[in-house]
């Protein structure tokens, strides 16, 4: 099976052209070819395929390291955006509409490594997120043993909890990221964003996602944070948000529109695998 290495600045991919055929590895196969000693190694294993929505140009799968599969993956679509750019299938400044497990998403290459995407809104009903509330708030006391903390819940296709702290190097995250990605409110375990605000247009982010881990940036995490903290009024409609791996443009005016991403997509190298 022939493959594209690619990332997002620092969450990295292994991109399959299943255009021909989808894709149907076994999560074990998955897992394989994601370990970063014995296999290719990445963080999300992307495949590009036709569409089914006959609205859509093309359909893309997404499933995380550990072989478990995600609606929405931002810095990825963005890397199946470039790649179609490479391989002809796409022209610059051409928007398309991708389809995702979890819905259309809005592409535009706006040069070879510049990616601009239309996420569709993000979603704060707790059933639809999904995670466990009465009512959809701001933000929610989640109980972690003997402590509560206080977060976001959104979903940008996929689950996202979102928690502000002073200081993103506070060791105490090591644990928090994978409580909370576990936690039992979020049925299907959530990818949980640690955001420092450092003013109303810039933020800074770490994300431990779910199948994945910590990893150097998610792209719809990004977005789950600016969401999280626009609903609160305490960013503006256009947001830096610094990640390890570099920095991401998020635009949302609010509730009603769509949030709108813009970033990086770069290629590493081409390879085989045995499928
Ligand atoms: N771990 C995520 C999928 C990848 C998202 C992330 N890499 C991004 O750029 O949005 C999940 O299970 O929902």
């Amino acid at each position: 099976m022939r493959f594209s290495k690619m990332h997002g600045i620092g969450n990295d991919f292994v991109v399959v052209d299943a255009r021909q055929s989808p894709l149907a590895l076994a999560p074990e196969r998955i897992r394989a070819l994601a370990d970063r000693h014995t296999g290719i190694g990445c963080d999300q294993l992307l495949s590009v395929e036709a569409p089914r929505d006959p609205s859509c140009a093309f359909y893309y799968g997404i499933w995380n390291a550990d072989g478990s599969p995600s609606g929405q993956c931002g810095n990825g679509v963005r890397c199946v955006a470039a790649w179609l750019h490479r391989a002809g299938a796409l022209a610059l400044d051409a928007p398309v509409r991708i389809e995702s497990p979890s819905g259309p998403v809005g592409v535009r290459v706006l040069d070879p490594q510049r990616v601009t995407v239309d996420m569709g809104e993000p979603v704060f009903e707790p059933a639809r997120i999904p995670f466990q509330a009465d009512v959809s708030g701001t933000t929610y006391p989640l109980e972690l043993g003997t402590r509560s903390v206080e977060v976001g819940a959104v979903s940008m296709g996929n689950p996202h909890a979102v928690l502000v702290v002073a200081d993103l190097t506070d060791p105490a995250l090591e644990r928090l990221g994978p409580q909370i990605t576990g936690h039992p409110r979020f049925a299907q375990n959530a990818n949980a964003g640690f955001v420092q605000i450092i003013d109303r247009g810039h933020l800074r982010l770490r994300v431990h996602e779910r199948g994945a881990g910590w990893t150097r940036a998610c792209g719809t995490g990004a977005c789950a944070a600016m969401a999280v903290l626009r609903r609160r009024g305490q960013v503006d409609e256009s947001v830096q948000v610094d990640l390890p791996g570099g920095r991401l443009q998020v635009d949302w005016s609010g509730p009603g529109h769509t949030l709108w991403m813009t970033g990086p997509a770069a290629f590493a190298f081409e390879g085989q695998w045995p499928a």
